[in-house]
């Protein structure tokens, strides 16, 4: 690769960034300003009329008004998902348009909603162009969102002193440490540990460095299924991956297993409580995230128990012993469906 080439790759690496950089706070968004609640946030992003509202007024108590005409929708409704014992918010969102990120329409304030959601829905009409997903991906690719992806693996530190320090664990064959270091350079960074875990690329490092992009997993919609015909239906589910699920919101269809999906996706772990000598609290579980510890239990109980910790026993999935308890401590990864007893000193 030529040096030019190399210094062209940056500057148009940057000027990607760029475009990514958070936009000057305008007037306050009417709407679009929801206060995230529950254990997670749900958003429909999808064109025009494919059924967003209908969808949200099926499966919350909210209404969001439904119509035949596009953009029927013009803020951001949400409405409580409850599953499993969890509460899940679910955001319909206006429809967007080809372009939207771009700043057609409402379009860029909608796509940037997505941004802080848990997971997005990709609605798309069944009756309609199969272009929609990829035409929707691009949108969301445009305001910084990576659907499916893991962050790249690289640890980045920066420091007040010592230099630039750079280490790889695997052969880099995209970038190599001259780029790295003239990138580094170009963001006036000259203090810093770079431990590059993975074959990245330029624009990688650069979202790293920058850390503008969001990683969100999604999952397609394809609503309306009653419009199309059998032979249209099973092209659908063979062309869908493991990521897509099929549903109709007039006749009641697949909407079920959507919901699980959508816990699934979602990673919730449902914990329940118990008082020494009593039965565990099967009524009112505490829903966590994926991950969560005996500490994430202890705040979800009361803001304080984690100070006055002493230990717990474990029932379930995550106890060493199961059917036997297990006691652990605050650090106790807890599994779904676990029964956890705190005791304090
Ligand atoms: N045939 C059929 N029609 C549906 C289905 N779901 C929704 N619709 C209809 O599609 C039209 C649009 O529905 P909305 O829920 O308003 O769509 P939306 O995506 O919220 O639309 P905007 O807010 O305008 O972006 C309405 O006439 C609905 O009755 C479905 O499963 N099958
Ligand atoms: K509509
Ligand atoms: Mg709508």
């Amino acid at each position: 690769m030529g040096v030019l080439q190399k210094i062209e790759d940056i500057e148009m690496a940057k000027y990607r960034a760029q475009l990514l950089e958070p936009e000057k706070k305008g007037p306050k968004g009417e709407g679009f300003d929801v206060m995230k609640s529950g254990d997670a946030r749900v958003c429909l992003i999808g064109f025009p009329s494919v059924g967003k509202s209908t969808l949200l007024s099926k499966t919350t108590k909210t209404e969001s008004v439904v119509g035949a005409y596009e953009f029927t929708t013009l803020t951001a409704i949400p409405g409580v998902l409850e599953y499993e014992g969890a509460r899940i918010q679910l955001l319909d969102l206006p429809g967007i348009v080809q372009d939207a990120a771009k700043g057609r329409g409402r379009g860029r304030q909608v796509v940037s909603v997505a941004k802080t959601a848990d997971l997005i829905l990709i609605m798309i009409d069944a009756t309609k162009s199969d272009e929609q997903k990829a035409m929707l991906y691009a949108e969301l690719e445009a305001v910084g969102i990576r659907l499916n992806t893991a962050p790249p693996d690289v640890v980045f530190k920066q420091k007040t002193a010592g230099g630039i320090t750079i280490n790889n664990t695997v052969k880099l064959t995209k970038i190599d440490e001259r780029t790295i270091r003239s990138i580094l350079q170009t963001y006036r960074i000259h203090n810093c540990d770079v431990m590059i875990r993975e074959d990245i690329t330029t624009d990688e490092f650069i979202d790293v460095l920058l850390g503008t992009r969001k990683y969100i997993p999604s999952l397609t919609v394809i609503n309306k299924i009653d419009g199309v015909s059998m032979e249209t239906l099973d092209r659908m589910a063979r062309e869908g991956d493991g990521r897509t699920v099929m549903i109709s919101c007039e006749l009641d269809l697949g909407i079920d297993w959507l919901l699980e999906a959508v816990w699934k996706e979602l990673g919730l772990v449902k914990v329940y409580t118990k008082k020494r000598g009593e039965q565990p609290d099967l009524g009112d579980p505490i829903c966590l995230r994926a991950g969560a510890t005996v500490e994430t239990v202890c705040h979800g109980i009361h803001r304080s128990l984690a100070s006055h910790f002493k230990y717990a026993l474990v029932w379930g999935k995550s106890s060493k012993f199961n059917p036997q308890p297990q006691k652990v401590g605050l650090t106790h990864h807890v599994q779904d469906e676990d029964v956890v007893s705190i005791f304090t000193k």
